[in-house]
């Protein structure tokens, strides 16, 4: 191994984050970091009012992975172990940037950099692109009741607004390496196959 491979999992609501995530923690050995999802007190809320909702909840998002991204320095990068993660720091800026506006956005932007410009970036990303389509049918079989009124714009904007920011990470110094995966036509959960032809790819990327 390289180095010791910090990987984010990254891609719009449903793309299989959290699923891939986990069952490349399993396979690979690596210990993971999971985003809150449960405990957020403000989901239920923004899905039904955005306007209202969306600072409260956008920092409340900022503050959890602010607080899980240093303990992952310290208890991984630090000490030169590997580790994966089902989200990248930056997926705050790039739903943030969809939700705010105006003053709260600069307000955001500023606190956004403060807080994690000097903490430790993913070297690895996996990025699962996948459509409007497949996102909502996933959206639908998961079943989060709060999730199920989603407006289809908005997640149409997230596809785009993903593609953007994944091509603004990759042109970061130092670059990270980046595995994009069709998450339309690849189906790691029910093909075995394909699920090890994605570990075959990482683990070219990290050995
Ligand atoms: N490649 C796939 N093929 C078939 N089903 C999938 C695939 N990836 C994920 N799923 C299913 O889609 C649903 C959403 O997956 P998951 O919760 O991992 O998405 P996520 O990207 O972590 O979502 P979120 O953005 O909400 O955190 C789950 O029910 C999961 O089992
Ligand atoms: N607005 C907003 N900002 C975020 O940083 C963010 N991160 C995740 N989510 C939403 C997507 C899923 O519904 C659910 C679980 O990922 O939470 C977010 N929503």
């Amino acid at each position: 191994m390289k180095q010791a491979p910090f990987i984010a999992v990254e891609g719009p609501i449903g793309a299989g984050k959290t699923t891939l995530a986990s069952m490349l923690s399993t396979e690979l050995h690596l210990p993971m970091i999971k985003e809150i999802v449960e405990e957020n007190p403000f989901l239920d809320k923004f899905y039904q009012n955005i306007d209202e909702w969306s600072f409260q909840l956008e920092m409340f998002f900022l503050c959890n992975r602010y607080k899980q991204l240093e303990d992952t320095g310290l208890q991984y990068i630090e000490k030169a172990q590997p580790v994966i993660s089902d989200y990248h720091i930056y997926k705050n800026l790039i739903f943030a940037e969809r939700t705010l506006k105006g003053v709260k956005l600069e307000k955001y932007r500023q606190i956004y950099h403060l807080l994690t410009d000097d903490m430790p970036k993913p070297d690895i990303i996996i990025y699962i692109r996948a459509d409007l389509d497949t996102l909502l049918g996933r959206i639908r079989k998961r079943g989060r009741s709060f999730e199920q009124e989603m407006d289809p714009a908005y997640l149409e904007q997230l596809i785009a607004d993903y593609d953007k920011g994944i091509q603004f990470l990759a042109e970061q110094s130092p670059a990270p390496r980046i595995l994009t995966v069709n998450g339309n036509e690849i189906d790691f959960v029910e093909n075995q196959a394909q699920f090890e032809q994605i570990v075959s790819d990482v683990k070219e990327l990290i050995e």
